[in-house]
């Protein structure tokens, strides 16, 4: 999917919604536990729910592959029925040597070799250009590389000041290194980054540094990052912003009507969505 589809698809429904598909065996409801494949009956369920919401699916890829050859059969069936106008991502946070690295993108991005046919993954930049070349040499796919994480530890490194050589008068913070050096690798049209919802501080710099880059931005809901605040410093000419929500959609209810409810939750947090593609776009 291009950037300019994909900003399409958000003004179309005034929405930078992610729905993340962290599906946990032991959180669905008891309701489905009898199906032959209950994560795949559950992500059918949230996917129909909230398809009128959301731009953009996303999958942690732990949920599933904790599962083994079953869970990576639940993911493949889930991304057939993910809606081709969606914005779909591996939440993989992958990178290795480059021949390894190109294998794991061939995982995520040819269907004729794995099954699977994401438009994005995610990627860890620690090891480096060589480590994340391999994925961008894929037309049409996406790299989302990590930035500035939601997480407590992201201080323990990202945000350490780096300086990268003698002609560097002052030092910076590795993330925003990252964002620096890997804007070489690749064009904004095949390059996100992550930042989390929980660094909203950090939103003004981050757009100083990479003005017109997606940003996938988790930490809003159970995180309890600012909704608000992400679309008022993050946001770009054409959005640039997914943001998304795992568990305080797909487990807003545990009952029978956990369906009805994310719906409701997927809604809300569209229209509140819509309310800043107003104001900030
Ligand atoms: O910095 C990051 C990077 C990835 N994640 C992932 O996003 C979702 C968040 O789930 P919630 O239930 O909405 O908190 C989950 O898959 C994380 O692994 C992140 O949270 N922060």
């Amino acid at each position: 999917m291009t950037r300019s589809e994909l900003f399409a698809q958000i003004k179309a429904k005034s929405s930078y919604l992610c729905v993340g598909l962290d599906t946990d065996i032991q959180k669905i409801p008891p309701s489905l536990r009898n199906e032959p494949d209950p994560i795949f009956a559950f992500n059918r369920a949230i996917i129909e729910a909230t398809q009128a919401y959301a731009v953009a699916y996303k999958p942690n890829l732990a949920f599933y592959e904790a599962l083994g050859p079953k869970g990576w059969e639940s993911l493949q069936k889930t991304l057939e029925i993910i809606p081709k106008e969606c914005f779909t991502i591996a939440d993989a946070k992958r990178g290795d040597i480059g021949n390894t690295s190109g294998l794991y993108a061939r995982a995520f991005f040819d269907k004729s070799a794995s099954g699977l046919d994401f438009d994005s993954v995610t990627v860890a930049p620690y090891m480096g250009e060589d480590s994340v070349k391999p994925f961008l040499a894929f037309p049409g796919k996406w790299v989302i590389l990590l930035a500035l994480t939601s997480n407590v530890g992201s201080s323990d490194f990202q945000r350490l000041e780096v300086v990268k050589n003698a002609e560097v008068p002052h030092a910076r913070a590795l993330f925003e290194q990252v964002l620096m050096t890997s804007q070489n690798w690749g064009s904004h049209d095949q390059l996100m980054y992550v930042v989390g919802a929980t660094r909203a501080d950090q939103l003004q710099r981050i757009r100083e540094l990479a003005p017109e880059h997606f940003l996938l931005v988790p930490g809003v809901g159970a995180q309890g990052g600012s909704l608000e605040e992400v679309s008022r410093y993050g946001m770009n000419r054409q959005c640039g912003l997914l943001v998304n929500s795992s568990r305080a959609i797909i487990y807003a209810s545990s009952g029978a009507d956990f369906a009805e409810r994310a719906a409701d939750e997927a809604r809300k947090v569209q229209q509140e969505m819509a309310g800043y593609l107003e104001t900030y776009l």
